[in-house]
């Protein structure tokens, strides 16, 4: 534990009627972090964020803000600052006086309510919209007005469950910026939920990853995206394809399904069974020295601007994805291709089971 740390999560679990909706959790969020829980549908990521919250108790395991248990307080007595994807305004206040209104419920004084309202009301660039009311706002708008009265009181945290998810992806593009512009702007720790890979790498400084009511990784979004510490993350977060494959006692690489090709694993590759990660943006066509390669047919292809993505049927995997410049898509489904994968690029996984505990001990270091 260290001064830094805002909040604490120890060994914090949910079960609902004996049926588990977080298995144990234990890690440490510090001062002005943005930490995202990603994770598919049912993973657990609202279920930790309404034990963040308050809104459900902890099974077992303690919660910890500013090193004192709030595992048994209240919502209200936690303080946190909540945004959710409705908006939950009060229709009947203006935006200046929704954002008031948690000032006015904690006694401020009327002269330091008009002077924090008129700095929120910049923050979020809505001085002009003070006296409208929500329903005159448009959707992006209104969150604005959700975000800026959640954090008017300058709550140690801001908890955020997928606050972007009724906005159109033009709308959406334009309020992640926004939402990374105010918590760098306030410096308040933020803990945002979303299934959304992408807004998870745009926003955060981190991102815990969950699957099956476990957070399986915990890093920073680069280096989860280039290093996975898991198949999960390699395929969901990195959109990886994935292949079995083994190293031998000469540290020759093969894929387990082909049995004509092999390479030198890079230095220091102990023998074993591996599980062989391609990110769409790491394989490159034709034969690149040294690395592995995989023979495939292209049996489609789409297009996203200003690149292409080709799915291929390759003779180890079925399903490749490779995402080459639209300029340079001189393909056509049923063409033979071959696809490297040049070492500094690939996910290489030892093919050992990922117990929570060996997750937990990387976790709060
Ligand atoms: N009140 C509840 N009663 C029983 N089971 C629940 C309850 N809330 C959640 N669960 C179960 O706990 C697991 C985790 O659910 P949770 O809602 O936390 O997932 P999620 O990742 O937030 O999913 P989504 O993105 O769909 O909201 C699921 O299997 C869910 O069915």
């Amino acid at each position: 534990m260290n001064d830094d740390h805002v909040l604490v999560l120890d060994a914090v679990a949910k079960s609902y009627a004996g049926v588990l909706a977080l298995a144990p959790t234990s890690f440490a969020i510090e001062k002005g972090e943005f930490l995202t829980l990603l994770g598919p549908s049912g993973s657990g990521k609202s279920t930790l964020l309404k034990l963040i919250a308050g809104f459900e108790t902890p099974t077992s395991g303690a919660i910890l803000l500013r090193s004192l248990d709030i595992s048994g307080l209240s919502p209200a007595q936690r303080q946190l600052g909540m945004v959710f994807q409705s908006y939950s305004l009060f229709p009947h206040l203006t935006v200046a006086k929704n954002i008031e209104y948690g000032l006015k419920r904690r006694k401020w004084s009327a002269e330091r309510r008009r002077a924090r309202v008129a700095e929120m009301l910049a923050i979020v660039k809505l001085e002009h919209r003070a006296n409208a009311l929500p329903a005159e706002l448009s959707g992006g708008q209104q969150q604005r007005v959700a975000v800026a009265r959640a954090l008017a009181y300058d709550p140690d945290v801001l908890l955020m469950d997928e606050p972007l998810g009724a906005l159109d992806r033009t709308l959406r593009l334009e309020m992640e910026s926004e939402i990374k512009r105010i918590h760098g702007q306030l410096g308040t720790t933020f803990i945002y939920v979303t299934h959304d890979q992408q807004e998870a790498m745009h926003l955060s400084t981190r991102i815990a990853i969950m699957n099956n009511s476990q957070v399986v990784a915990l890093g920073r979004p680069d280096d989860l995206f280039r290093n996975p510490p898991n198949v999960f993350t390699a395929e969901f977060f990195s959109d990886a394809t994935t292949v079995a494959a083994e190293v031998d006692d000469r540290t020759r690489f093969r894929f387990e399904a082909g049995g004509d090709g092999s390479w030198a694993a890079p230095a220091g590759t102990a023998p074993g069974r591996y599980t062989f990660g391609i990110r769409p943006r790491a394989a490159r066509l034709g034969i690149v020295e040294g690395a592995p390669v995989l023979r495939g047919t292209i049996t489609s292809s789409m297009l996203f601007g200003d690149e292409v993505r080709l799915f291929i049927d390759a003779d180890v995997v079925s399903g490749l994805r490779v995402v080459i410049p639209s300029r340079a898509n001189t393909f056509a489904p049923g063409d033979r291709v071959d696809v490297s994968i040049p070492w500094e690029d690939a996910i290489l996984l030892p093919n050992a089971p990922v117990t929570s505990r060996a997750f937990h001990a990387g976790a709060t270091r």
